[in-house]
């Protein structure tokens, strides 16, 4: 049994069908990529996932356990942390007290010790130097690095990030993605993330699924999805000068 199984899973917004029967199951501690056209379905994937939306059919189990359209609160409490295409950090908070709240809500802590704990990671993922600021005032790059602070302050067992690298230059990836690696390396966490970014889905991933109209076209090791013609013909061909 895998740690996450999704089994015939559809969904449909007013006659749009985002997802059209999607079986994808993931291990405990793999990486897994998911790429696939702007509407492929990715997002409403994630949000069938963790309790956003409820599929319309289908089912999703954790460890056996059927979860098929809980509340976010419950996917919450089993470990399911999500980052969002748009961060939502609490902009007015300083970046230590929003790593505080997020330590804080894993359980009854002192705010003393939440604190701490929050430096450490903060320290961690080299947002030092931001403590003192207010989230909304960050840059970019390193809004990105607090939302996934923020999710590693949650110790999370399944994170799912979508497209964590968009908005990012080269140069400000690289520390993002050596976080994820470090995470895998360090935390076993089970990734799913959808991205965009050809290098980066090459670099982390142990499996990839290519998502195709709301359905999986490909799936496996990511040198053969990313070298099928189907995958190439559907999606890399149209985008992958500006992907890669
Ligand atoms: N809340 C919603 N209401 C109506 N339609 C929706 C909603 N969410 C998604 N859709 C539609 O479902 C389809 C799949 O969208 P989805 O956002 O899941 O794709 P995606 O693969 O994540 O795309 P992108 O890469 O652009 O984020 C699209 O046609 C989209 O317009």
């Amino acid at each position: 049994m895998s740690l996450l199984e999704i089994r015939g899973v559809t969904k449909s917004f007013r006659g749009i069908r985002a997802l059209r029967g999607v079986d994808i199951s993931v291990e405990e501690g793999e990486i897994l990529g998911i790429i696939g056209a702007n509407g492929a379905g990715k997002t409403t994937l994630f949000n069938c996932i963790t309790g956003a939306f409820a599929p319309d059919s289908g089912a999703v189990t954790l460890d056996g356990a059927d979860i098929t359209g809980a509340k976010t609160h419950v996917l919450a409490r089993a470990g399911f942390v999500r980052t969002f295409q748009l961060m939502r950090p609490f902009g007015t908070m300083t970046t230590l007290e929003n790593i505080t709240v997020a330590v804080q809500s894993r359980g009854v802590r002192t705010e003393h010790a939440a604190r701490e704990e929050a430096e450490e990671l903060l320290i961690r993922t080299g947002l030092e130097r931001w403590m003192g600021s207010t989230s909304a005032s960050l840059p970019t790059a390193v809004q990105k690095r607090l939302e996934l602070t923020r999710a590693l302050a949650l110790k999370p067992r399944v994170l799912l990030l979508d497209e964590v690298l968009a908005g990012l230059v080269p140069s400000e990836r690289a520390p993002v993605l050596d976080l994820l690696e470090e995470l895998r390396r360090e935390e076993g966490v089970t990734l799913l993330f959808i991205e965009h970014i050809m290098a980066a889905v090459r670099q982390l991933s142990d499996r990839v699924v290519m998502m195709d109209q709301g359905a999986v076209l490909a799936e496996g090791a990511v040198d053969d999805v990313l070298a099928d013609p189907r995958v190439i013909a559907a999606y890399l061909g149209k985008e992958y000068g500006d992907a890669a």
